[in-house]
């Protein structure tokens, strides 16, 4: 992963699903650090996307990329964290609502040789962090409902991004920080002053048809060149 302060994750939600391949490429070379890949169930989000063999697809045509899986599925299970690990995942998240066992769903993620991530939905309280640190890599704050692209951000999750990081520094950790809902030119520095540092961006950035443009004014907002 890279040593950037603030890493940019397009999410393919918002790609050109008939053109992925292009898209995907163009992304990784215009700005996007990470590829975000959203995993929905119809049952825990009211939406069904992408599976395994999807992902088995795009990690041979990408070895190099960084692949970032968010689980909306429920029940999480062994299985599940199995298949996408062996797709070719980097990065694993989950919600913890969706299993009994979230200390050691998150531990398998990590022996599978992944980071390893909870993923919380807006209405969802961080207290569980607490007890988890030593297991999480990163936790992924939803900014919005997940489901769907292009929404927007509901700020009372600033917040959270931020209770969040001062709960992590109080623990005196360092995971990473992923927002993902809403995040735009307009909100992308909000979500950094709260203490997020892995921005996940679906319309604002696979949704443009300049990604590098998308790309450079996302980091500028962030201050950075
Ligand atoms: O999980 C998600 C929505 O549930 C996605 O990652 C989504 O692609 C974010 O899109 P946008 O940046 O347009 O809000």
């Amino acid at each position: 992963m890279s040593e950037k302060r603030f890493l940019i994750a397009g999410s393919i939600l918002s790609a050109d699903l008939l053109n992925l391949e292009k898209d995907v490429a163009d992304a990784l070379a215009n700005g996007s650090d990470v590829i975000h890949f959203d995993v929905m169930d119809y049952h825990f989000v009211p939406n069904l996307t992408f599976g395994p063999g999807f992902l088995k697809a795009m990690r041979a045509r990408f070895p190099q990329a960084v692949f970032d899986v968010h689980l909306m599925v429920d029940p999480v299970t062994d299985k599940i964290i199995e298949d996408y690990a062996q797709a070719g995942a980097d990065m694993i998240s989950f919600h913890p609502e969706t299993t009994f066992h979230v200390e050691r769903m998150l531990t398998l993620i990590q022996n599978l040789g992944c980071k390893a991530g909870l993923a919380l939905n807006p209405g969802t309280a961080p207290q569980c962090l607490r007890y988890l640190w030593d297991k999480l890599d990163f936790v992924l704050v939803m900014t919005v409902n997940p489901g769907f692209g292009g929404q927007k951000l509901i700020p009372s999750c600033l917040q959270k991004v931020a209770d969040v990081k001062r709960m992590a520094t109080e623990a005196n950790v360092k995971p990473l920080i992923e927002v993902d809902g809403g995040v735009d030119v307009r909100t992308i520095k909000a979500c950094a002053d709260a203490g997020a540092n892995l921005f996940v961006v679906g319309s604002a950035f696979f949704g443009k048809p300049d990604r590098k443009e998308a790309a450079t004014s996302l980091r500028g907002a962030l201050g950075e060149e």
